[in-house]
């Protein structure tokens, strides 16, 4: 009789977690990882809507996207031109946008939050929407370096919150972080975890921790390599070969961080530098508050630690 408990009930899990399935995602924020959110999500067969701020910035947005996707098209369809657009445009036909944000989240199965990195305006979103969105809506942020414990208890749904940190450019980077908090339910964090990989991602699991795994070791790498530049020891683009050439990474620190976004880079060390006041690596770099100040946020503008040809 226990076996046969046992068998029916992995059945009745098994029913409820497809049942569960994310269908529908909502992203809210269409920049550089927003929209590539959006777009892989699309890709992978999920209905979603894209929100941000304007109409001009959704435009731009669903411009990044359909280039990017032309990207993956001619990886994916070589020389055939026909079947490059019909990949892409079957992939467009899944993302709808919305500048107002609760009403693109009344019927969704999942919110990806990839707005602007500031805890304030995080909680005030998720609180807007918490009131707004269905009872069985899951809420995630893709924030770098925020406490998830600290956005979600902007809600009432802690147990269906979660962390999805993706990884930019989303269409290329394989991997996502699915944060839990202690709230996060057994079934929200698997649902997270299904859905990472139903978007062709690995999946790695960690706790509510500053950067969680991989800003944990990139922030004090990418903040010494400042710190270098700062006291005159080397220059950046001797700095990013040294680390293409002889670390073996695709990018070397700042050419990173003109790829990240320098302006989001000095919110992350702004949060970590009044949070953590006492961890030396984490004091704030007046070049790189320099630049940002200058509005040099690097390739989104144009100019960072380098110049780049407007495209
Ligand atoms: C040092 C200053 C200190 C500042 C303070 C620092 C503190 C804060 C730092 C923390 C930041 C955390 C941010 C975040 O939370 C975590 C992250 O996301 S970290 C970033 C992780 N990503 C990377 O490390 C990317 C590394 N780079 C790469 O992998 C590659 O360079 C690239 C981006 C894939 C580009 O590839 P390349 O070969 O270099 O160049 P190409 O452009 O020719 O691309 C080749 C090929 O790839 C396909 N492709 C590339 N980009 C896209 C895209 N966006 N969409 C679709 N396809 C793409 C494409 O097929 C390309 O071929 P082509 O089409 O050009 O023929
Ligand atoms: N840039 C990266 O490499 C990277 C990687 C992983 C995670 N993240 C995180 O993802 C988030 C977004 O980063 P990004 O680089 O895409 O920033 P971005 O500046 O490119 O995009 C942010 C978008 O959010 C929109 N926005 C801001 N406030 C909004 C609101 N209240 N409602 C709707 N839209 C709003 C902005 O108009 C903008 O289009 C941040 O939390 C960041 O830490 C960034």
């Amino acid at each position: 009789m226990a076996h046969v408990c046992k068998v029916f009930s992995r059945r009745l899990s098994t029913s409820t977690a497809v049942r569960s399935a994310i269908k529908h995602v909502t992203v809210i924020g269409g920049g550089l990882m927003g929209s590539g959110i959006a777009q892989v999500a699309a890709a992978t067969g999920h209905d979603v809507i894209m929100v941000d701020q304007t109409d001009d910035i959704l435009a731009k947005s669903k411009a990044a996207i359909q280039k990017s996707l032309g990207r993956v098209a001619k990886k994916k369809y070589a020389d055939d031109g026909e079947a490059q657009a019909s990949f892409v445009g079957e992939v467009m036909s899944r993302i709808s946008t919305n500048t107002d944000a609760v009403a693109a989240c009344g019927k969704t199965d999942l919110v990806v939050e990839a707005i602007v990195e500031n805890l304030d305006v995080k909680r005030r979103l998720f609180t807007a929407l918490d009131a707004a969105a269905e009872e069985h809506t899951i809420f995630a942020s893709n924030t770098s370096s925020l406490p998830i414990k600290d956005i979600a208890s902007a809600t009432k749904r802690q147990d269906r919150f979660g962390g999805l940190h993706f990884f930019n450019p989303v269409p290329m980077m394989k991997l996502v972080e699915v944060v839990k908090i202690p709230e996060t339910s057994n079934e929200t964090f698997e649902r997270l975890v299904n859905l990472g990989k139903a978007m062709e991602k690995t999946t790695v699991e960690c706790k509510d921790t500053p950067g969680f795994i991989v800003n944990r070791l990139l922030v004090p790498y990418m903040m010494e390599a400042v710190r270098m530049l700062e006291r005159g020891d080397a220059s950046a683009r001797d700095i990013d070969t040294a680390m293409k050439l002889g670390a073996g990474y695709p990018m070397g620190p700042f050419e990173l961080a003109d790829y990240v976004g320098l302006d989001t880079t000095k919110f992350i060390m702004d949060g970590w530098s009044q949070k953590y006041p006492d961890i030396e690596i984490f004091r704030k770099s007046d070049l790189l508050n320099k630049l940002v100040a200058e509005g040099k946020f690097g390739r989104k503008t144009g100019e960072g630690f380098y110049k780049y040809d407007k495209k």
